[in-house]
């Protein structure tokens, strides 16, 4: 059960300096005792509920003064439309708004935050960043695999750096948390804001990561298209996979947005291929009612049925999951061709595709919200933190809380039922 205290924001001491960003132009200053409920819901005559995240936004005391500032900004792990949007974003509100000098562009993720696993970093500039929310990718450079603490804040202090932002899921908050805590075990007064970056949307007390509605809107595209190859042949099936290790967020909602898929198979719910209640029964059904269906599995649906799962990982430390893909593919096909049905079956794997693309409109106004609002808190003296969207709001999230697990799907709420309802399938 959390408490107020568990969501209290770090500081680096006691803002002074008045912000340069005239009122007038910016909009309200935020003071640090406004609140965003984390419930928002109460029953008519109950007391309303009190526990809130601190609001983000700008402060009208600054701890640091921009002038005499350095940033420096990181992209981890997995790309995720947005990267770009937020590099230039973060860059434009340090460097114009706020009058921030030097922003240093961190090559290849935390390894570029070690000089001997990674190239120099770039002072980012203006002509640079014009014209990259148009791409995919980050122009930094991104990477997996760890780094050791103390090395990365040597790095941050011998270059001068008062203000990090860490660009990345949960893995790179947490490697974010361990430099907030190592600077500060030393007395450095350096800022660690996180922003919340994956298209899986896996990341605690975070409603929406920038990149998820991008990679939706893509794999939407992918399952139209799997849709017409099966409706096009008797007992056609579409198969599509998407990424999703251990939240199945994009599956879910992807479905939800073609509302053409007949079943959606997630990590947070295991299903049975075999018997009279799985999944290939079950397809049998749906084939000869309507001899076309399309099935949708994230990556990390149905570990437990694969007999080769492996127990690798990645560089970072993740799963390195068995293809369910390719598996329910076989599975399928042995199946019918063992009752003598003919079936088609179209695989489709656009993983990468949907990551590798520009954002669109909607996380392009959250890059752009999410950017501003860690240039407020990093300004402000504000460490250790998330910049997340809660309820429609940007707050302020400790990193102790939102790393460490990732969010997955709650199948009691209304995404799930969605997908329950479009799909027709039972429970799994
Ligand atoms: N527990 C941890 N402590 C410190 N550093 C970590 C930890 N977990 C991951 N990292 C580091 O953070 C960086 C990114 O982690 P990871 O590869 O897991 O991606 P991520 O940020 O979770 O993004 P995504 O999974 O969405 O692609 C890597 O350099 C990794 O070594
Ligand atoms: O192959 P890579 O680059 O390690 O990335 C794959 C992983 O990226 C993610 O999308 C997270 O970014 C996972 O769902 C997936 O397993
Ligand atoms: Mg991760």
């Amino acid at each position: 059960m959390l408490t107020q205290e568990d969501l209290r924001i770090a500081t680096l001491g006691e803002p002074t300096i008045p912000s340069p960003i005239h009122r007038g132009a910016s909009g309200k200053y935020v003071p640090d005792t406004m609140r965003v409920l984390y419930d928002i819901e109460c029953h008519e005559g109950s007391a309303p509920p009190t526990l809130g995240f601190e609001k983000a936004g700008p402060r009208e005391k600054l701890f640091f003064d921009p002038a005499r500032c350095r940033a420096a900004i990181v992209t981890c792990g997995g790309l995720c439309p947005g990267l770009n949007n937020i590099i230039r974003n973060l860059f434009y509100t340090l460097h114009s708004t706020y009058g921030v000098p030097q922003v240093l562009g961190i090559r290849n993720g935390f390894a570029g935050l070690n000089p001997a696993t990674g190239p120099s970093p770039v002072w980012l500039t203006s002509d640079m960043v014009e014209h990259i929310h148009h791409m995919g990718g980050t122009i930094l450079g991104t990477s997996r695999g760890p780094q050791d603490p103390s090395v990365m804040v040597d790095f941050l202090r011998s270059h001068g750096v008062n203000l990090l932002f860490t660009i990345g899921g949960d893995g790179t908050q947490s490697g974010a948390h361990k430099i907030a805590q190592e600077a500060q075990r030393r007395g450095a007064k350096i800022a660690v804001v996180g922003i919340p970056k994956t298209i899986d949307n896996d990341i605690k007390y975070c409603y929406r990561t920038f990149g998820f509605l991008s990679a939706i809107s893509e794999a939407e595209r992918v399952i139209d298209r799997a849709h017409v190859e099966a409706k096009s042949v008797v007992n056609g099936v579409g198969l599509v996979k998407l990424m999703g290790r251990e939240a199945g967020f994009i599956a879910a909602a992807s479905t939800i947005a073609s509302g053409e898929v007949n079943f959606t198979l997630i990590p947070e719910v295991p299903f049975e291929l075999q018997g009279p209640g799985g999944l290939l029964a079950k397809l049998e059904a749906r084939l000869r009612a309507r001899q076309h269906a399309v099935i949708v599995v994230a990556e990390g649906a149905g570990q437990h049925l694969l007999t080769q799962h492996s127990i690798r990982t990645d560089a970072s430390g993740n799963p390195k999951l068995g293809d369910i893909g390719v598996f329910l593919k076989e599975q399928v096909t042995d199946h019918f061709r063992g009752r003598e049905i003919p079936v088609s079956v179209k695989y489709f794997d656009p993983s990468y595709y949907i990551r590798s693309v520009h954002a669109g409109a909607a996380d392009s106004l959250l890059c752009e919200q999410l950017a501003r609002y860690a240039a407020h808190a990093a300004l402000a003296g504000k460490t250790d933190l998330l910049v997340s969207l809660w309820h429609e709001h940007t707050v302020h999230v400790p990193l102790a809380i939102s790393t460490g697990e990732v969010k997955r799907l709650d199948t009691s709420r209304d995404m799930w039922n969605a997908v329950l309802a479009i799909t027709g399938q039972e429970r799994w």
